[in-house]
């Protein structure tokens, strides 16, 4: 018999209610976290990750990919959803049959039966980037939860309530955890403390996080 020490020193998956209908599932994707990251690399291989404008102009601190059917976009024109990269005008990646399986267990485990995403937007955080509070609310069913999985460098993400001043619980995400939300707390406000600096063994200097999503 061998005893695998990687296996043993992996953090245990643990389950943390955040609030009806979001869940934090600890550790969820942390003995697949190497493998998400080479497709992350092999993703935004083909469509790089990049700074967009929000549409009142300002530029986005944290750099963003997609893959999947549909990608999230956001210029001038607006938020939206659309099947083609902007920069080359071709459809998005296809989306890694690891992701999807990922995000329909992890749905699953927290409760949302039939998680059917079609879209995947890839962020990318280094020291200093942040993402102020929002809601994911350019998708078409609101039934279909957010499956958030992050990996790299540790975040303080920022759980809210139904408006933008309701004072938002504070938690630090590891490599490997999964936030589920939908139900009653799909339109939540959330959002991204400003990334401290480190060196992570999977990322260097930097956090990827992968949004699921059903689009349309
Ligand atoms: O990076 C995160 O953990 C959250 C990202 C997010 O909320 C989004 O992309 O809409
Ligand atoms: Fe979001």
């Amino acid at each position: 018999m061998t005893l695998d020490l990687f296996a043993a020193l992996e953090p245990q998956p643990s389950r943390e209610p955040i609030t009806q209908g979001a869940v934090l599932l600890r550790a969820f994707a942390a003995g697949e976290a190497a493998q998400l990251v080479r497709a992350v690399e092999q993703v935004t291989a083909q469509s790089p990750l990049r700074h967009m404008h929000t549409p009142g102009g300002f530029r986005m601190s944290v750099a963003m990919s997609n893959c999947g059917r549909y990608g999230w976009v956001t210029d001038r024109r607006g938020y939206r959803y659309q099947p083609e990269d902007p920069l080359s005008g071709r459809p998005w990646p296809e989306m890694p049959q690891a992701f999807r399986e990922l995000a329909v267990r992890a749905a699953r485990e927290a409760g949302f039966d039939g998680f059917d995403p079609d879209a995947c937007l890839v962020n990318r955080y280094e020291p200093g980037a942040r993402m102020s509070l929002h809601q994911d609310k350019n998708e078409q069913d609101m039934a279909q939860p957010i499956v958030s999985v992050s990996l790299g460098l540790p975040a303080t993400f920022l759980f809210g309530g139904m408006e933008r001043a309701d004072k938002p619980l504070r938690m630090r995400l590891e490599s490997g955890d999964v936030v589920v939300w939908g139900g009653p707390a799909r339109l939540l406000f959330h959002g991204v403390d400003t990334l401290p600096d480190g060196d992570h063994p999977l990322t260097g200097r930097c956090r990827y996080n992968l949004t699921l999503r059903r689009a349309r």
